[in-house]
């Protein structure tokens, strides 16, 4: 399809509505999380999509309003918090290339003495969560990135759950293997304890999709809220942190992501993927059940039907 649909907003509208038709249709809805108990307690048959438009516009369908567990999204916002404060110094901590590995692999850190390949896998989001707190104590560390969501999202009903954050703090015990690792290596330099609990609790941030679209916006305007919005973060750093998301956001399912897609995006494992169409919209799409790879099942079919309907692709022509 052409790069030139431009499609206004009545017809974004009825590509939303055609979308969650289609996906409340579907029967094979992928797997919910089970390794946090609290998260395989959600309903797999929920689905929403939401796109936040370069008119300051939010269209939304589905269960566009109800809360979800953001888990890795968190990532993005936790590097955009990394960056702005402690700026290019933080990649002397991670890397910027993709691992072609699980989101929680521990094999490649080992190879490659402790430095993850970048931030939006585990072992990664762990080490710039670190490098927060060698300027924050770890209540001021969430508060800054919390205020953060709240200001991108212009929303300050944005919080963390405390029951997920319990709740993977007593059972991640594979996050806590790879923060210990990477404190013998020397790339953390807290205690593990102390930097998984503030990544534990930063991943237990609850939104919903229409607030999280309305979060993608700095991402989708160039650093900005909106065209013509206010400037959240510079835009070098949001072209840089779309580039890792398009090359790194989907683990070892980045390639295919970008493949049928064409977007930047990032997932969590409570289903949500935050998509970036810049110069377009911000785009938050749940569905929790996940493919094999840990990525939402029904929400890559749905951006990939969504590129497909607008046209909207980082590789077509304006
Ligand atoms: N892929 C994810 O969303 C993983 C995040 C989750 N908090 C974990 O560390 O396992």
């Amino acid at each position: 399809m052409s790069g030139r649909l431009n499609p206004d907003a009545a017809r974004l509208r009825e590509i939303v509505d055609e979308i969650c038709a289609a996906m409340a249709r579907e029967t094979e809805r992928g797997k919910v999380a089970d390794y946090i108990p609290q998260l395989a307690k959600v309903d797999p048959g929920r689905f929403a999509l939401a796109l936040a438009t370069a008119e300051g516009e939010v269209i939304a369908g589905g269960d566009a309003d109800v809360r979800f567990s953001i888990q890795s999204i968190s990532k993005v916002f936790a590097l955009a918090v990394a960056l702005g404060r402690i700026g290019d110094q933080l990649w002397t901590r991670v890397g910027r290339e993709p691992s072609g590995d699980p989101f929680n692999s521990i094999v490649q850190l080992e190879h490659e003495r402790g430095l993850p390949r970048n931030p939006f896998i585990n072992a990664g989001a762990i080490a710039v969560t670190d490098a927060i707190l060698s300027r924050f104590e770890p209540r001021e560390a969430l508060g800054q990135i919390l205020q953060f969501v709240r200001y991108i999202a212009d929303d300050d009903d944005i919080a963390i759950d405390p029951a997920v954050a319990k709740s993977e703090t007593e059972s991640g015990w594979r996050n806590a293997a790879l923060a210990n690792f990477m404190r013998d290596f020397g790339t953390i330099q807290r205690h593990p304890e102390k930097v998984i609990g503030t990544y534990f609790h930063h991943c237990a941030i609850a939104m919903t999709p229409r607030q999280l679209a309305r979060a993608g916006r700095f991402l989708a305007f160039d650093g900005k809220l909106g065209p013509e919005g206010p400037r959240a973060i510079a835009p070098r750093m949001a072209r840089q942190i779309n580039a890792l998301m398009l090359t790194c956001g989907h683990y070892d399912g980045s390639g295919e992501f970008a493949f049928r897609v064409g977007l930047p995006g990032k997932s969590g494992v409570g289903g949500g993927i935050l998509a970036v169409a810049p110069g377009q919209a911000a785009i938050g799409c749940w569905s929790p059940g996940l493919n094999a790879v840990g990525n939402s099942h029904l929400a890559s079919i749905a951006l990939e039907m969504l590129a497909d309907r607008t046209g909207w692709s980082v590789f077509a022509p304006k």
